[in-house]
């Protein structure tokens, strides 16, 4: 045998390489630590100087020196980026190998990894971004090309072998055949889970790249199945947009729009690890308490699951349509003769006529009301001023501004939206919990007509939003959203995992919402097991999702007699999880209420935590939850807690199972403390409600 040579990596060159490039990166290593160290210094030196002569410091040479400060600590935060990028590939520099023989040129080989490093003018690592590395993704050894910033280079791939690398040691490497890709993510897809979620570029798949590299502008709508991978492509398009057009576009041009905390802290690693700055993490409760501090206040939304408030529903549904924007379209269509009397604007010798006004509002249009009003005081006062006649002195545009104001019929944007439900004929649809506070489901129709009337706060430099669970949204939050960030989005979900029963909006009025949208649909699911995916699939009736062929044990159903003696079996399956070398078991109780029971009922067990609406984050361990924070998440072992036959009857519980059962990858069972669930059996039509 070779020396160095082992079973895992049958190629000796490839670790006579890696140790050239680990020395390669030790020497670059050791020099951004020596950089970082200097500007550590100079900056301290400079601090130093400033705070020992400031009083005999002139104020120019104080500017001078504040600038060089500001300047030191810029490029200070350069240099630590770049030893943290350094010390990063020095744990995995790469991950593949392409040979590439461009057509008339010598085959030259490709190292890909998280990012470029050069050396001493040799470019020994390609980031995984960059044009090369598309033909680890995208061909096969035989004719290949792809698209460089220069045009289309065609040629021939001859070689393409992928390797994994941990703490500088290569574990396995593998020359490719058509079952290696497969091969290579069985082995990512067996790992146990991390605490956050990680990068998959080493993995990546066909279609998944097709998705990421996409040079298309424009809005984009990914509709996947639960555990297809969305979330992770949406944000490595990102990385992959910020790389491309590095020079116009930086991290904080994106934000990502998700549905709680706790979401936005297990998705935050994924671009530091990818190289970017963390981005902005926005729900659409900020963008709501941005909008109306100082307007109005709002309650949370409430758990549908835990009310039997039936008029509560309803408004709720009333406004979950896509009808209902086209409503609230009919009804400022004619919001001139709304909010304007007919009737002159006096100032003392000065009038404006009615029909002027009304003329000049029309005019303005596309302004809010308010905007409209100053714009046309402005007006006025100008021709007030040019039409005086000697002696009367024109009123100035503060007072014209309040004698406009005093012609609107309508003073406010919720006495507006007030009066739209009158002229809807159903005032019973609006109801405030109190004088200055709205309902959740009326904060973004508030926020509509809120546009119309006084206008939004903008100034957002977002270029580019992602937009997760899109099925939780309803299309009046969308067209607020769009007024907001008039940018191009990436709009990902899976309508199959909509578990809110008073949203009434669907897939089709989602795309009628981004007509001209592209649309993708995903229906190979990642996460799970062969057994849990066939076990979801069935109780969701989903045909078209896809396993990949990753086999574990089937999922276990267990009746307990009671209460209690369900909470010692979930016991007895937390032991036995603690005992199985898997990081995290997620207890997945039907609500919130239903978590918090559970949570007691286990003993406040050292070691389990109770995950509810109001946590910050994402840890590993047991986590007690309920089916709506469990969304987007994912735990190597779940135990559905209550799978009952009356907890999980209707369609929509359906859909709640459907969510619970596809967060497990590796292992799946459900406890209950009677008839199980119907809905388990298949072919069991749901109870109607
Ligand atoms: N190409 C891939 N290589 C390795 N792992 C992958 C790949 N695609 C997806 N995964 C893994 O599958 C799991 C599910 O991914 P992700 O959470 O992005 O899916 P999702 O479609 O957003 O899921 P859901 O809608 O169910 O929340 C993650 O663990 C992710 O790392």
């Amino acid at each position: 045998m070779c020396e160095g040579r082992s079973p895992a990596v049958p190629f000796p060159e490839e670790l006579h390489r890696l140790e050239e490039v680990e020395r390669s990166l030790e020497q670059a290593l050791d020099e951004a630590e020596a950089a970082v160290e200097r500007i550590d210094r100079e900056y301290r030196e400079e601090k130093r100087y400033m705070s020992q002569y400031r009083g005999e410091i002139d104020p120019h040479e104080m500017f001078q020196n504040e600038l060089a400060l500001r300047q030191i600590d810029g490029s200070g935060a350069f240099a630590v980026k770049e030893r943290n990028r350094l010390a990063r590939l020095k744990e995995a520099p790469y991950f593949a190998r392409v040979d590439f023989r461009a057509d008339g040129e010598e085959v030259a080989a490709h190292y890909i990894g998280p990012f470029a490093f050069r050396h001493e003018n040799e470019l020994l690592i390609c980031d995984w971004r960059s044009p090369v590395a598309g033909l680890f993704y995208d061909c096969e050894v035989g004719p290949a090309g792809y698209d460089a910033p220069v045009g289309r280079v065609e040629g021939a791939l001859t070689r393409k072998r992928q390797f994994k690398i941990r703490g500088g040691e290569m574990e396995y490497a593998l020359e490719t055949s058509d079952n290696i890709r497969d091969d290579v993510l069985q082995r990512e897809l067996s790992r146990t889970s991390d605490e956050k979620m990680k990068s998959i570029i080493a993995t990546i798949q066909r279609e998944q790249n097709r998705i990421i590299r996409s040079e298309r502008t424009g809005t984009m709508i990914i509709q996947g199945v639960a555990g297809s991978g969305k979330t992770s492509i949406a944000l490595h398009r990102l990385a992959f947009l910020l790389y491309r057009h590095k020079d116009t576009l930086s991290a904080g041009n994106v934000a990502i729009l998700s549905p709680n905390k706790v979401f936005g802290d297990y998705i935050s690693n994924v671009l530091p690890e990818l190289g970017e700055e963390p981005i902005c993490d926005l729900s659409f409760q900020d963008i709501a308490r941005i909008q109306l501090e100082g307007v109005i206040g709002f309650e949370p939304d409430r758990d549908p699951l835990e009310t039997d408030d039936r008029a509560w529903a309803e408004r709720a549904r009333f406004k979950s349509t896509l009808e209902f924007v086209g409503l609230l379209d009919r009804y400022l269509e004619g919001l001139t003769g709304r909010v304007l009397r007919d009737a002159d604007c006096v100032l003392g010798s000065f009038t404006a006529g009615a029909e002027l006004l009304k003329s000049r509002f029309e005019a303005y249009g596309k302004f809010p009301v308010k905007r409209r009003l100053q714009m046309i005081a402005d007006d006025l006062h100008s021709r007030f001023s040019s039409d005086r006649e000697l002696g009367d002195e024109a009123p100035g545009a503060r007072t014209v501004l309040k004698g406009l104001s005093g012609l609107l019929s309508v003073k406010n944007t919720l006495a507006l939206y007030r009066d739209f439900y009158r002229w809807l004929g159903r005032p019973e649809l609006l109801d405030l919990p109190d004088r200055k506070t709205l309902e959740w489901a009326d904060v973004y129709p508030f926020l509509y007509l809120h546009d119309a009337f006084e206008g939004l706060k903008s100034g957002s430099a977002v270029r580019h939003l992602v937009v997760d669970e899109m099925q939780d949204y309803t299309p009046v939050q969308y067209a607020v959203l769009n007024r907001l960030f008039r940018c191009d989005k990436t709009i990902l979900g899976d309508f199959g995992q909509s578990i809110n029963p008073n949203r009434l909006s669907t897939l089709e009025d989602l795309r009628q919402i981004y007509c001209g949208a592209r649309y993708i649909s995903l229906n190979k699911s990642y996460r799970s097991t062969y057994e849990i995916i066939r076990f979801s699939a069935r109780l969701q009736g989903v045909h078209a999702l896809e396993p990949v062929a990753r086999h574990g044990d089937e999922p276990q159903v267990f009746r307990c007699c009671g209460r209690r003696a369900e909470a010692a079996r979930i016991g007895a399956l937390i032991h036995r999880f603690e005992g199985s070398g898997y990081a995290s078991l997620g207890v997945i109780a039907k609500t919130n209420r239903d978590a918090r029971a559970l949570y007691e009922l286990l003993g406040r067990r050292p070691g389990v935590r109770l995950l509810t609406p109001e946590s910050g984050s994402f840890s590993n361990g047991v986590m007690v939850t309920s089916v709506q924070m469990s969304k987007g998440l994912e735990f190597d072992e779940v135990i559905v807690a209550g799978a009952d036959r009356a907890a999980y009857a209707t369609e929509y519980d359906r859909g709640l199972l459907y969510v619970a059962c596809t967060r497990a990858m590796h292992r799946l069972s459900l406890t209950c403390r009677g008839e199980p669930s119907a809905l388990l059996r298949p072919g069991v039509p749901p109870t109607a409600g």
